[in-house]
């Protein structure tokens, strides 16, 4: 499947050395030295939705398009709006391709800094070490925290808040992916945001999943309801907290009958 896929982007960026990152359902993640019309250094990651032999070609090329240019667009706004995410290198939305800066760093066991990989190494890490640990641990929840924050008080939900979906760089939350993000002022979709992420964190941490989600609601609060935040920022907090508590009870009721 890779292979075939392989093919096909080398006619789209011919003689590029890639390496494979990751698979998904939707897309294929690669990353390469090349710029693509630049003489930058560095590593760029390549976003990657090949044509889908299921779907009708017509239907398959709109979809692949609009995804990809709604997922850029996005990404570009991040940026203007200073939200941590990776830059925004080139975009071709008929070839499905987004072409990006790559954020994060390699863990010391050489894994990539998600913040679900980096809870794991912390905490194995954490019977030595201690309220050093702690503090790292809470330091990456709350930074995430923020970083969420930043998006919903721009009206911007992520849609798919799972602890891979932020990676972690000199301290700071960058959040990718935004094959499902979108627009919107209401504190239900937000509320729905962090419950994602809640659930995300229990099924991944499960043993010290209230305390990462206590400093991630934390960091979320601190950066809408600080120092410098306006009346408005702190209304629309609690308007969001109180719907996360409406969201909870519908999952509780949920997983309750089943
Ligand atoms: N800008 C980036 N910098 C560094 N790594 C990245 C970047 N973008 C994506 N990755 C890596 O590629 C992986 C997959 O990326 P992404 O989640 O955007 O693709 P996806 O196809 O939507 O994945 P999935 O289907 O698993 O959600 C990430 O978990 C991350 O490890």
């Amino acid at each position: 499947m890779t292979d075939a896929i392989l093919a096909q982007l080398d006619r789209l960026v011919p003689n590029i050395p890639l390496q494979v990152v990751s698979q998904g359902a939707e897309a294929l993640v690669l990353s390469t030295q090349t710029h693509p019309y630049a003489q930058k250094s560095g590593t760029f990651i390549i976003k990657y939705r090949p044509p889908k032999p299921y779907r009708h070609p017509k239907i398959d090329a709109q979809i692949t398009r609009s995804r990809t240019a709604g997922e850029a667009k996005f990404m570009a706004k991040l940026r203007r709006a200073g939200i941590r995410a990776p830059n925004l290198v080139s975009v071709d939305p008929n070839g499905g391709l987004i072409w990006m800066e790559s954020v994060g760093e390699i863990l010391p066991n050489g894994a990539v800094s998600s913040l679900k990989n980096l809870l794991w190494y912390l905490e194995q890490g954490s019977e030595a070490a201690g309220l050093l640990v702690q503090s790292q641990l809470e330091l990456a929840c709350r930074h995430t925290g923020a970083v969420i924050a930043k998006l919903h008080m721009n009206d911007m939900v992520h849609g798919d808040l799972t602890t891979s979906n932020m990676l972690l760089q000199e301290g700071e939350a960058y959040l990718i992916d935004f094959g499902l993000s979108s627009y919107s002022a209401l504190a239900e979709d937000k509320a729905v945001d962090l419950y994602v992420l809640e659930r995300a964190v229990l099924s991944t941490h499960s043993v010290h999943a209230e305390k990462y989600n206590g400093w991630l609601l934390a960091g979320y609060k601190d950066e809408q309801c600080g120092a410098y935040a306006s009346v408005g920022g702190k209304k629309k907090y609690s308007e969001t907290l109180k719907k996360l508590e409406d969201v909870r009870l519908r999952g509780r009721k949920r997983s309750m009958l089943g």
